[in-house]
């Protein structure tokens, strides 16, 4: 390969932003909403990875998330390299499943101390849904290095095809914005 373009493409060029999660988190619908801009729960299972690419204004970035199941979180690690961002989307009503939540993000961080992380507590909009100050408890968030910069928000996704509710809006927004700082 010749040098010029080795330039012109520098390795630290990284747009993707890396959606993990147990399975039945939410990663799919809320992926789904920011694609087409409005509430849309997926009901099907991601059985592999499931990448869509957001242009957003100037910024275009892509998301990509492999499925939660427990044959897949094994693979989860492999893909951080290429992430500018990992956004970790909880079940908020799993309250049952947050410890193992909690033991999977702890694993996934060690690997890179400065990754920025975002989390999600998704499914705020059921009746049994941890408030996000026992969800910061719950993944012992304050554990977490304080070289990272991490963000945790409340969000849910409409089932009625309405608009996009704001948290989930919010997110991209400062999604964009890393993106913006880190190149
Ligand atoms: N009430 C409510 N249900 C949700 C919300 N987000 C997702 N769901 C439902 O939760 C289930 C799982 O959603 P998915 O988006 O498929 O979850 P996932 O994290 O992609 O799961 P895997 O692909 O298996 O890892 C579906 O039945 C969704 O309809 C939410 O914010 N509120
Ligand atoms: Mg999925």
């Amino acid at each position: 390969m010749d040098k010029s373009s080795k330039k012109r493409e520098p390795q630290t060029r990284k747009r993707q932003v890396l959606v993990l999660g147990l399975d039945g988190s939410g990663k799919t619908s809320i992926l789904n909403s920011i694609v087409t801009n409005r509430g849309n729960h997926s009901t099907v299972p991601t059985e592999g990875i499931h990448a869509v690419c957001i242009t957003n204004g100037k910024s275009k970035m892509e998301f990509l998330e492999v499925g939660g199941s427990e044959q897949l979180r094994p693979f989860w690690e492999r893909y951080l390299d290429r992430a500018f961002a990992l956004v970790y989307i909880v079940d908020s009503t799993d309250h049952g499943r947050l410890p193992l939540a909690k033991k999977h993000l702890h694993q996934l961080i060690q690997h890179d101390s400065s990754l920025p992380l975002v989390v999600l507590a998704n499914k705020q909009d059921l009746e049994n849904a941890y408030h996000i100050t026992d969800i910061h408890d719950a993944l012992a968030l304050s554990e977490i290095c304080e070289e990272r910069k991490l963000f945790l928000i409340g969000t849910h996704v409409a089932t009625d095809g309405s608009e996009l509710p704001s948290s989930i809006e919010d997110t991209q927004e400062f999604l964009a914005q890393l993106l913006l700082e880190t190149h």
